[in-house]
């Protein structure tokens, strides 16, 4: 048997698994099953808590996509496995460091019962992103079937590419959402943010996520929205980000700073799993 925890992040949802105290292997079909909604538990990612493996941190976190391959970053899912530690006993820390294929990020439990998840440093450099483009830019042109796209890119730990729209409601996402995640210009895919601006403090933004589809939040894309609204003069430092499944806020004073999130993180059901 296989013991996990399914949680979400605003909707945005996940299967947890304690990898310190069970014997793990997440091959790519297994993690498929897990996140299946008709025949596995069904989620948008499932999240490993494993032994930490660098230096001052306390936990190693990874992260795999719907379909089964592995990512560098989860915002919401950092949330989650915060709360996830500690309801289980695996530490008694608020502060709470944890390494992932990108690098490290800084989980606090705060006395609300939200969490705020230092995301690091925005990454610019194309090369490193990794985006197909000559020079670094506040803003670049994607060539699409349907036409020429101006989009902001930025890495968060993983590939981000937003867009700003007039209004979210009619903004042709299911149609251009695959087109932008399967461009030739993102070696490795990207995850595509569609954001409209509501006020320097408020935007309203959906995700069409890489490996997934879309999905009712994402943390990453929320801290990639707030980074490309502030370079093109758009957004101030503190942000309410609406998603469809609830608000995020986000904290990016700008320049070579990291970027902080502030959201809840939700225990759904514990459950067993025949492996
Ligand atoms: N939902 C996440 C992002 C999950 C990974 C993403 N789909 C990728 O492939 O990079 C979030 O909350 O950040």
């Amino acid at each position: 048997m296989i013991r996990f925890t399914k949680m979400h992040g605003l909707g945005n949802d996940f299967v947890v698994l304690d990898g310190l105290r069970q014997t793990l292997e997440p091959s790519p079909e297994w993690i498929r099953m897990l996140a299946d909604r008709h025949f596995g538990i069904g989620c948008d990612q499932v999240l490993i808590v494993e032994q930490p493996r660098a230096q001052g941190t306390d936990f190693h976190y990874r992260i795999f996509n719907a379909d089964g391959g592995e990512v560098g970053q989860c915002g919401n899912g950092a949330r989650c496995f915060a709360r996830f530690v500690r309801d289980q006993g695996l530490t008694d820390k608020d502060r709470i460091r944890v390494g992932t294929a990108a690098g490290v990020i800084e989980l606090t439990l705060l006395a609300d019962g939200r969490v705020h998840v230092d995301m690091g440093r925005p990454q610019f450099d194309p090369r490193r992103i990794p985006f197909l483009a000559q020079a670094r830019a506040n803003a670049y042109v994607l060539g699409l079937a349907t036409g020429n796209l101006a989009i902001g890119v930025v890495g968060l730990g993983n590939p981000h590419a937003v867009t700003l729209v007039d209004d979210l409601d009619r903004a042709p996402i299911e149609r251009l959402g695959p087109l932008i995640v399967a461009h030739q210009d993102f070696p490795e895919g990207v995850n595509a943010g569609f954001m409209q601006v509501l006020a320097t403090d408020r935007a309203r933004l959906r995700v069409f996520e890489r490996g997934v589809g879309e999905t009712l939040a994402c943390g990453s894309g929320a801290c990639a929205a707030v980074v490309c609204g502030r370079q093109w003069g758009l957004l101030g430092e503190r942000v309410q980000i609406e998603l469809p499944g609830g608000e995020l806020t986000i904290e990016w004073p700008g320049g070579d700073t990291s970027i902080g999130m502030i959201g809840p993180a939700t225990r759904v059901f514990d459950g067993e799993l025949a492996s």
